[in-house]
């Protein structure tokens, strides 16, 4: 194997406003003539790439492949260019590259992927490995410095970084990516305004490119930006480039002055490889092949359209139906010679493994802690139009009960109204704590999931911080609610009996953030999310012993009875409420119920003491809370396959 890696030829890049043609030519010529001015050194590998997966059903299921013989390379120091048309398989590809094709059901890969002439090793990949997805999902009220910082503080390994030195690397990946004037504007989304799309995407860079990556993937990174905002991204991905990253990017039609940034191209179609080399050679080569760049067009346009199949009713369909078959033959039959041509030997001493390869967590479990939840809550605080919709509902609940239920008495209606009050409270309780809850759970755990896979934090932190921002918020908000019912609808006037309802309907407020993380954790997708939620709720509801009485619970349902969380509220509010009370009752009346023990017994709401209540509620709460921590651990477990 070679000792030294040697140079290759580069085009130089000019910001000039030339024609793509002219331009094309320029560069043409340029490619042979000018030498790199800086290290090009070995990257990522891979050789006769083969992904297939099953597909269709019954007498229809087949094999289909999506990568057929692939082989290429990405050399540090290089910027390289995906570019494919639609369904050519260009994120099979990038997903295999990166190891992420766990998502993908069942399916066979054959072939080889290195790193540095290594085979690539879980345990060092997320240090090695910056991952910039198309969608990049991150807190929108985190300003761009909070974002980047929090990743620097996460993922740089606490062995080798003290704090000021990541937060300086903090300071320095913003300086380098031209945030420095939008480092204290908020990230924003689609709802919430922020920085520019151009912006945004930097930061999403900025957050990979902290943790000094040695191989950096962007799936279409230019998508949805206007041409400024792309060349910027663009521009500032090249120069990270210069620094001995190997870049990769998959991309979406780019225009002329930003595909020519690219010192490599490889050209995908049908799961195989047409080309891959520089822009000027891959010109060339297809113009060898017959098909010249049309005078004044877009080289990128032009290899797209070459590489699209003819639809089968156009009127270009006889001449052309061969063409990308061609074209992907003459790439199999000789291009291996042109591609070796620019292809640099890996050599396994060269690359000594650094200290950022060496696994570990950034920060102690405590610190982790609090950096989650100085996220969580800059995030929540932050977000005052939530804060202020979930404070305003409690407080309209609480008028509209206080209203309905004002100052109830001691008659026998007063009595049912009392009854239904307390088991709408519960209830009122979980619905409104569940639905903020699963509403974001999805997008938050689309940010969990791209952080376990860095390997940023203990997936236990995360869970633990979630619930320390949750319920302390839930309680705040609600407090004015469970007060003000309590007192103008006039339940028992002691300290004792209000202190024991305010601490019931606290534990309600648990259950139910621990039951919406739980819930949440089900699925990444929102519509089935949301589809468990209320019928689960209204389940759990029906059997708490009010609507149908345990007695008439069949058999096979009481199991429902015993994990139904509105049994111990229920049954303690009740014991609180109606244990040494007495109702009016008119002479000769029926079904009446003088004494409030009449009413614990009727209901059946006395089989335990408040304490045993709540103690069976707080084995609920903590079965709760482990069972979501598991979901939560599964849903997001990073699906990492390197070993081929
Ligand atoms: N899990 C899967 N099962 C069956 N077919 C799949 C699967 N994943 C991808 N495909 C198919 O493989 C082909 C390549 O898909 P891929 O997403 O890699 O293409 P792409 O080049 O990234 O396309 P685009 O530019 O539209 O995103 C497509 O035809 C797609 O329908």
């Amino acid at each position: 194997m070679d000792s030294k890696p040697a140079p290759i030829e580069l085009q130089t890049s000019t910001t000039s406003t030339t024609t793509a043609h002219e331009a094309t030519k320029r560069d043409s010529t340029s490619s042979t003539s000018t030498s790199p001015t800086h290290a090009i050194t070995p990257g990522l590998e891979w050789s006769n790439i083969r992904l297939t997966v099953p597909v269709g059903r019954g007498k229809n299921k087949h094999e289909r492949t999506l990568l057929e013989g692939v082989t290429g390379y990405a050399h540090r120091g290089e910027m390289t260019a995906i570019l494919g048309p639609s369904g050519a398989g260009k994120t099979s590809l990038t997903n295999v590259l990166t190891g992420r094709i766990g998502g993908m059901g069942k399916y066979t890969l054959e072939g080889e992927v290195t790193f540095q002439g290594r085979e690539r090793e879980e345990k060092s990949w997320k240090n090695t490995v910056g991952y910039v997805e198309q969608f990049d999902l991150m807190y929108d009220s985190l300003t761009v410095e909070e974002t980047i910082t929090f990743s620097a503080l996460t993922r740089l390994p606490a062995h080798t970084f003290t704090k000021a030195q990541k937060i300086a690397r903090a300071k320095s990946v913003i300086d380098m990516l031209g945030l420095s004037k939008c480092r204290d504007t908020n990230v924003g989304s689609q709802n919430k305004r922020g920085v520019s799309g151009g912006e945004r995407k930097r930061t999403a860079v900025g957050v990979e490119l902290v943790t000094f990556p040695k191989l950096l993937f962007l799936d279409e990174p230019t998508s949805g930006l206007d041409s400024h905002s792309a060349y910027s991204v663009i521009s500032n991905v090249r120069d990270i480039s210069r620094q001995g990253v190997a870049v990769l990017c998959t991309i979406h039609q780019p225009a002329y002055e930003l595909f020519r940034m690219f010192d490599k191209v490889i050209l995908i179609a049908n799961g195989r490889t047409a080309f891959h080399g520089t822009i000027p050679d891959a010109i060339q080569w297809f113009t060898n092949l017959g098909f010249p760049l049309p005078e004044g067009s877009n080289a990128a346009d032009h290899f797209i359209s070459l590489l699209t199949e003819p639809a089968p009713n156009s009127a270009e369909f006889e001449k052309e139906k061969d063409k990308v078959e061609n074209i992907l033959k003459a790439w199999e039959e000789r291009g291996a010679e042109l591609q070796n041509l620019g292809r640099l030997k890996s050599n396994t001493a060269l690359a000594p493994q650094d200290a950022t390869d060496r696994p570990g967590f950034g920060l102690s479990y405590v610190e982790e802690l609090y950096w989650l939840l100085r996220r969580n809550y800059t995030q929540q605080i932050r977000d005052r139009t939530t804060l202020i919709a979930s404070f305003s509902q409690n407080v309209f609940m609480g008028l509209i009960l206080s209203f309905s239920f004002y100052r109830l008495g001691n008659a026998q209606q007063d009595l049912m109204s009392r009854l239904g009050l307390l088991f709408f409270i519960p209830i009122n309780i979980s619905f409104s704590v569940f639905f903020p809850i699963i509403t974001l759970l999805p997008l938050i755990n689309g940010i969990l999931i791209r952080e376990r896979r860095t390997g940023a934090y203990r997936i236990s932190t995360f869970y633990l911080a979630r619930l320390l921002t949750e319920i302390p918020l839930a309680l705040i908000t609600r407090l004015i609610f469970f007060v003000l019912v309590y007192w103008v609808c006039n339940f028992q006037a002691t300290a004792r009996a209000f202190f024991i309802y305010l601490g019931v309907n606290f534990l309600t407020v648990v259950y139910s953030v621990c039951m919406g993380l739980f819930i949440g954790s089900t699925s990444r997708k929102l519509q089935v999310v949301q589809a468990i939620t209320p019928a689960s709720n209204v389940i759990f509801i029906l059997f708490a012993g009010f609507l149908l009485p345990t007695s008439n619970i069949p058999p096979w349902f009481i199991w429902l009875h015993w994990l139904s969380y509105g049994n111990y509220v229920f049954a303690s509010l009740g014991q609180n409420e109606f244990i040494g009370r007495t109702y009016a009752c008119p002479e000769g009346a029926v079904g009446c119920f003088p004494r409030g023990e009449d009413v614990i017994r009727a209901y059946d709401l006395g089989r335990f003491g408040i304490g045993a209540n709540v103690g069976l509620f707080c084995c609920l709460i903590a079965a709760t809370v482990v069972a979501g921590f598991l979901m939560l651990k599964r849903l997001t477990r990073p699906q990492l396959r390197l070993k081929i």
